[in-house]
């Protein structure tokens, strides 16, 4: 049996800890199987029905990185329009993608219509399969951080758009556009808590006891 000792889990706590949504990237490559690798770790996550409903596009065409881009600026300056004084004011400060810097761009996708796993589980909660891809991320994110590779997320783009930039099946549901490559700094906290922007909270304030 595999055993995980008392120091094993002082680590991957500081994992937990030390893992960032990173915006600002060194722009030297990542190893040539990196991303590979990250995907291959991400495929160990749990799915509905062991379904495996995601899906990885690797964007590396500078065409079609630089439509995301731009279709990133498009979304973020919408963005800026919803908030005013103080709170637009700060958000015009914050750098919320390091799409332009980053070596590696991988868009993450949930199949819609993927017959793996049978359905099992997915019956009346079909979202379900948008929650394993999720899921996936999360474990990538973490195996990143663990070999030093920082990930940001960026949400801030347009659905319809990407899934025509990267031109990918119609029953794939655009999840996540995440930006790979070695962060230029660590932190132990997030980005936009030290912008004043939000601040993390503990777990006391989302635990209800019933
Ligand atoms: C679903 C989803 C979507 C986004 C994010 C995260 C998640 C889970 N995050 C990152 C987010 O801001 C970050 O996780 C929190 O601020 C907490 O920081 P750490 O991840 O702990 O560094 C994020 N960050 C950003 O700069 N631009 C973005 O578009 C997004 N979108």
């Amino acid at each position: 049996m595999v055993e995980f000792d008392h120091a094993f889990r002082q680590r991957l706590r500081e994992l937990f800890v030390w893992r960032r949504d990173v915006r600002r990237f060194r722009t030297d490559p990542l190893p040539v199987d990196a991303i590979d690798r990250l995907i291959e770790t991400a495929c160990l996550s749990p799915s509905v029905g062991l379904s495996q409903p995601w899906r990885f596009v690797i964007a590396d065409d500078a065409v079609r990185r630089q439509a995301v881009i731009d279709d990133f600026k498009s979304c973020n300056a919408d963005a800026l329009n919803t908030y005013a004084g103080e709170r637009a004011a700060r958000y015009a400060t914050l750098k919320l993608s390091g799409l332009e810097q980053a070596p590696g761009h991988i868009a993450v996708f949930a199949d819609k219509a993927s017959d793996i796993g049978h359905g099992l589980g997915r019956a009346t909660m079909p979202e379900t399969t948008e929650y394993s891809v999720v899921a996936a991320i999360t474990a990538m994110w973490l195996a990143a951080r663990a070999e030093g590779i920082g990930l940001g997320w960026v949400s801030i783009l347009n659905p319809t758009r990407i899934h025509a930039i990267l031109d990918v099946p119609d029953t794939w549901k655009f999840i996540a556009y995440l930006c790979v490559g070695y962060p230029e700094a660590e932190c132990d906290r997030p980005e936009l808590e030290q912008a004043k922007w939000e601040h993390r909270r503990g777990a006391d304030e989302f635990t209800l006891r019933r």
